[in-house]
């Protein structure tokens, strides 16, 4: 019998879900039920954490009580801050932030059911920021500055990699980005999640693992490779010319195509309208151009669309992030989704272990070892 294969698992539907649905034919995204437009619109980030995990937006109380768990839940131990002390300054924030969770998950005593995977879900959202934040300001040759419990969950952020806060208009950008990052199915970070979940592992091996899914350019890293990109376009003038190059020696366009949507992704005019007011805002009238001639210039030629990396890369640009910042900000938000589907498979879990159709040698025998040790040389 030959076996149907479906590379990349293209196409194959692996489980069920309820925490959300990503649909290419309505080009729409909700999560437990809400469209992604109207959450980022209407809600803070705390507020789709909370439904992400609970199923339900939460009322004034249970908000109050959520908003005051994670802010008194962000100071990193002395032995976090001890590691990451320790680890090349070199390195990519991606990898100090996978080894700080891996850390987290050694700190943490605590047994795997559902209500422990919970609580420690909501110290890694609470964490998590104070460890991106504490890398980036190193990178710059500055010291840690602690979170504020008086700031909410993005103006902290700021806060302690600025020492200050940005204008509010700012902020919402950024909280919107947060909140159209936080979700999207079994994409490859959450099925990693996921996997490592099915071996009834802990959560912060399956966080550690899907942080490294997260980091390649063709996932989460792509955030940080567009504007690398556009940094090497620099003129808009020159985007058709650089595109025909990158088409000619075949190299994929960062920030463009996705597995599921193939007629635009359903998070792109959200963010893209945030990234405009950024920009005037910010006066990058020119980077905008260089976004449209290359976003125009793509779907022109090929009629692949932008993804949503396409809009934030230059949108945390310009909030005055460091590139390699980028993903590690795509985890603050996905470690949402991704805890959330540790807790949904672990409620219903089947080991995940796919087959394979051989595709190697034909069955031979092990020579001898006289025949198989001869002398080559040397
Ligand atoms: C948050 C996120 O993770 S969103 C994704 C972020 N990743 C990126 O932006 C990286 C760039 N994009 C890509 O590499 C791809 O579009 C992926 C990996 C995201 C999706 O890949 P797939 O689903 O395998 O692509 P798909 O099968 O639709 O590709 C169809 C054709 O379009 C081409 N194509 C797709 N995306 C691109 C791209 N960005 N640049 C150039 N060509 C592309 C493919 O090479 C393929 O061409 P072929 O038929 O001549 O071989
Ligand atoms: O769904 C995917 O394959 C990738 C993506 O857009 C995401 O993870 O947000």
């Amino acid at each position: 019998m030959t076996a149907t294969i479906s590379k990349g698992l293209a196409g194959v539907v692996a489980d069920t879900t309820a925490i959300s649905m990503v649909n290419p034919e309505s080009n729409s995204l909700t999560y437990r039920g809400y469209p992604v437009q109207e959450l980022a619109a209407a809600c803070t980030f705390e507020e789709v954490a909370y439904l992400l995990w609970h199923g339900e937006l939460p009322d004034a109380g249970q908000l109050r009580e959520f908003e005051a768990a994670e802010r008194s839940r962000r100071p990193l131990s002395r032995s976090t801050l001890d590691v990451l002390a320790r680890i090349p300054e070199s390195c990519h924030p991606m990898d100090a932030l996978r080894t700080a969770v891996s850390h987290l998950g050694s700190e943490d005593p605590t047994e795997d059911d559902a209500d422990a995977n919970l609580h420690a879900s909501i110290d890694l959202f609470a964490r998590i920021p104070a460890v991106v934040a504490l890398v980036q300001r190193r990178r710059r040759g500055l010291a840690p500055i602690p979170p504020d419990p008086a700031l909410g969950f993005a103006e902290n952020f700021f806060h302690m990699t600025f020492g200050e806060v940005p204008a509010p208009e700012i902020v919402r950008a950024f909280e919107i980005s947060l909140v159209l990052y936080a979700e999207h199915s079994f994409n490859a970070s959450t099925f990693t999640a996921r996997v490592v979940t099915s071996t009834l592992s802990d959560l912060y091996s399956a966080v550690t693992a899907a942080i490294g899914a997260l980091k390649g350019p063709l996932h989460g890293g792509a955030n940080e490779a567009v504007m690398h990109m556009l940094h090497e376009i620099e003129d808009p003038a020159r985007a058709g010319s650089w595109l025909a190059e990158a088409f000619a020696e075949k190299r994929k366009i960062m920030g463009f195509g996705h597995r599921v949507y193939k007629n635009g992704d359903s998070r792109v005019p959200t963010m893209e309208a945030a990234l405009r007011d950024l920009a005037a805002a910010k006066d990058a009238g020119r980077l905008m151009e260089l976004y449209d001639a290359l976003g125009g210039a793509m779907v022109r030629a090929k009629g692949i669309h932008p993804n949503l990396d396409y809009p934030t890369g230059p949108a945390y640009h310009l909030m005055g992030f460091d590139i390699p910042t980028f993903t590690p900000i795509f985890v603050m938000s996905r470690i949402t989704g991704w805890t959330a589907h540790i807790i949904e498979q672990l409620a219903a879990n089947s080991l995940i272990r796919p087959l394979s159709a051989y595709a190697g040698h034909e069955e031979r025998r092990v020579p001898e070892a006289s025949r198989r040790l001869v002398r080559t040389g040397g």
